[in-house]
């Protein structure tokens, strides 16, 4: 499991915080990234002690750890397809939540993709009723300024490149660390870091790159958020929007 910044008694508080927030019967959205990890487990724990929930994985990672925590799992299509039974409510971790812009406590715009798994998250958290992001306060920012996953169609690699540059970006093709070559996603495809600055307007950066021929899918996530829970040294911080 990939693991990023921020200390992981934070991440573990945010993640059983909105753990505690799926209901009896719910199905969930079961996010990517080591503070998601934390609410699946805890999910898990809860149907141990007799929780009728079943998951939505967004990752091949995410479904083992689902099936490690005994989280029965059903597949996106199955879930959202004219029979299934939906998704109450999803929970996922975020590289960048934009909060506390306007009046009093609000969730932004998020960046996601730091583990590549931004397209089927995004899937999935989109079709939630609700979608519960978990974080620490190190992804708290008032304005989005870190570079933005874009995972690409291997054969659209420089066409994409060439337009994240035209819309004033620097893109990076992602590297694995412990292979030779580039991250491979698990669509299949390859992912670039692209570096804006400051994002100003993420709903303009997200239709833009949403509009692009080869990309797959963006890590900017805008409007999709219901509610930040933010694990701190002492507790849990819960914003809504
Ligand atoms: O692709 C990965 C996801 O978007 C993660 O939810 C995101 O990178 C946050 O991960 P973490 O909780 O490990 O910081």
């Amino acid at each position: 499991m990939k693991t990023s910044g921020g200390s992981d008694a934070m991440k573990r508080r945010a993640g059983e915080s909105a753990a505690e927030a799926v209901s009896d019967g719910d199905v969930v959205g079961l996010g990517t990234g080591s503070t998601a990890a934390h609410a699946i487990r805890r999910i898990g724990d809860r149907v141990d002690a007799g929780l009728d929930a079943r998951g939505v994985p967004t990752s091949f990672a995410s479904r083992e750890l689902a099936r490690d925590a005994g989280v029965p799992c059903l597949d996106l299509p199955e879930a959202v397809g004219p029979d299934g039974p939906g998704i109450d409510v999803a929970i996922d971790g975020a590289d960048q939540v934009a909060v506390g812009r306007g009046d009093g406590p609000a969730v932004g715009p998020l960046i996601k993709g730091g583990g590549a798994a931004h397209a089927r998250e995004k899937l999935v958290d989109a079709a939630a009723d609700r979608f519960l992001v978990v974080a620490d306060p190190s992804k708290e920012t008032p304005v989005l300024d870190r570079s933005v996953p874009v995972e690409v169609l291997p054969a659209g690699r420089s066409a994409v490149a060439e337009a994240v540059r035209a819309a004033g970006g620097e893109p990076t093709l992602r590297r694995a660390e412990r292979k030779d070559g580039p991250v491979v996603t698990d669509n299949g495809n390859l992912v670039f870091d692209a570096s804006f600055g400051a994002i100003d307007d993420p709903s303009a950066l997200a239709t833009t790159l949403s509009t692009t021929p080869g990309v797959v899918e963006h890590g900017l996530f805008v409007g999709l958020a219901d509610e930040v829970h933010v694990g701190t040294e002492s507790g849990v911080r819960v914003a809504r929007r």
